[in-house]
């Protein structure tokens, strides 16, 4: 007997069928990997799992017995615990790790508030002895790394007596490393007979641990892939056409300079570097988390300043005092954290699919402060076609969208304009393999600007840029070669 088995589940929003008949099965100590492309429709079958939607039609076993819970503590009580993406595990900043752990334990009533500094240490050990892993206890949770916060996350779910864990994404602000020690600590728990169910974009990740896969297309499961897995054949049944090459040919820096760095830098204390960025380039910065990639981007957007040393745009020095100044030399910039940074909150004027990607230029398109020839709806509707964006039309609330839709909707922002230096960073979180090649063949399209693309993932640096450039206690090395990055097993076809 499974101990999940899901049959036939259906789920409609409004004339958006997010899930048609799909159906999934998953035994005890089994790694199942979700696959599916963005709006493929695998956050609504977690979200019906976890008990955040009612599914209009289908049937889930949990354990043999009929599963319907109405809420993720409903389904937590009965064995089912939901992580979230990496970059979306949230605490109460100022509690310790060891009470961070603790938490639900205070909701539910299962610990006293009034516990001793002593004991909850000791009940937080205990609950990191079981699940086998270390943590700073003491620490503020606000302090911690996204690597650590979403250990504690996972060791609370654990500690809760979670029989199958379901991660949404969660290496997608990890770096390699981090996602490393993800992967060692899943495959201990799984050893232990913890069933997961595991969402990633990332074929990384999905080589390393799925035991089998199950792809889901416009909302139904369209193929099953067991060991040895080709990966290659589920990513084409995922994206419905054949994968194109991952490499692309890297290409001689035959433009002018647009950025250049001179003896920059970016903390005090740390090592001066030189840095170029040239027209036509696409260079990536790979580094782990920490290690100065943000704080690189932003100085080169005016959020922030270099310690010391200067930089030059088109050969003309350029100290941008903020975000206003670089946009008006034509820098421009798509941040790590698209929901704080780029989205416009539910419920607000703006918050239209149209106006996500309109926004910074309305002034420029209709200089009189009239809306009147429908050009944001114009290019909205251009973007929904180049970039593939899956919504109900350009006036859809951009949080109707899928994560990866959202995420492609921010990208089409920067696209509608000609710039002369495009700064992203990590533009591929949550969006799927084919969008992501669809994606890179845009950006690297452009021969009249420089981009700069700042990534944990090795795998998509090499797969994007001309140039890969490392950074390490926030300085720059150049001269780094493809081989070091290219992923193990790099999927072409
Ligand atoms: N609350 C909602 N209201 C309207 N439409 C929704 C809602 N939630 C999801 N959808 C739609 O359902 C479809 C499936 O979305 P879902 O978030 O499940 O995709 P996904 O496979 O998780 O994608 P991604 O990889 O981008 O996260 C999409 O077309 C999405 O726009």
């Amino acid at each position: 007997m499974p101990l999940l088995d899901i049959q036939s589940l259906s789920l409609s929003f409004g004339s958006t069928l997010a899930l048609a008949d799909a159906s999934l099965s998953l035994q005890a100590g089994e790694i199942v990997a979700l696959m599916g492309a963005n709006g493929a429709g695998k956050s609504t079958l977690v979200k019906v799992l976890s008990g955040v939607h009612r599914a209009d039609s289908g049937i889930i076993f949990w354990k043999g017995a009929l599963f319907q819970p109405n809420s993720p503590a409903e389904a937590a009580r009965s064995g089912v615990v939901t992580v979230h993406q990496s970059t979306d595990v949230v605490g109460i900043p100022d509690l310790t790790v060891a009470d961070a752990l603790l938490l639900d334990r205070y909701v539910d009533g299962r610990e006293p508030f009034f516990l001793s500094a002593a004991s909850v240490r000791r009940a937080a050990a205990r609950i990191l002895d079981e699940v086998g892993i270390t943590l700073p206890l003491e620490r503020r949770f606000g302090d911690l790394g996204t690597a650590d916060r979403q250990l504690v996350a996972i060791a609370r779910a654990l500690s809760n007596k979670a029989e199958l864990l379901i991660l949404d994404e969660p290496t997608a602000s990890l770096s390699s490393n981090e996602s490393q020690r993800l992967y060692t600590f899943l495959r201990v728990l799984k050893s232990r007979g913890i069933a997961i169910l595991y969402i990633s974009h990332r074929t990384t990740d999905l080589m390393s641990l799925a035991d089998h896969v199950v792809v889901l297309r416009g909302g139904r499961d369209v193929g099953t892939f067991t060991r040895p897995i080709d990966f290659g054949a589920a990513i084409e049944t995922m994206i419905g056409r054949p994968l194109k090459s991952a490499r692309p040919d890297r290409r001689a820096l035959s433009g002018r300079p647009v950025l250049e760095l001179k003896q920059a830098v970016l903390l005090p204390g740390s090592r001066p570097f030189d840095f170029t960025v040239h027209e036509g380039e696409v260079v990536a910065i790979t580094g782990v988390l920490g290690a100065g990639k943000s704080r690189l981007l932003s100085a080169i957007f005016g959020r922030g300043a270099l310690a010391a040393g200067s930089m030059r745009l088109d050969g003309r020095a350029y100290h941008p005092a903020g975000p206003a100044e670089a946009i008006a030399a034509g820098v421009v910039m798509a941040a790590e954290d698209r929901h704080r940074s780029s989205l416009i909150p539910a419920g607000w004027p703006g918050e239209s699919l149209a106006a996500t990607i309109s926004l910074p230029h309305l002034k420029r398109w209709y200089p009189s402060g009239f809306l009147y020839s429908g050009r944001e709806t114009r290019e909205a509707v251009a973007a929904i076609r180049r970039l593939g964006i899956k919504a109900q039309g350009p006036r859809a609330s951009i949080w109707s969208l899928s994560g990866g839709n959202q995420q492609k909707a921010v990208l089409a922002r920067w696209e509608a304009e000609p710039s002369r230096l495009l700064l992203l960073d990590e533009p591929f979180q949550g969006v799927d393999v084919g969008a992501r090649q669809d994606i890179i063949h845009i950006l690297r399209d452009h021969r009249d600007r420089a981009t700069l693309i700042a990534t944990s993932d090795p795998e998509e640096a090499y797969e994007v840029a001309d140039r890969m450039v490392h950074i390490s206690n926030h300085s720059l090395f150049e001269g780094a070669d493809d081989a070091m990055y290219a992923p193990e097993g790099q999927l072409t076809a």
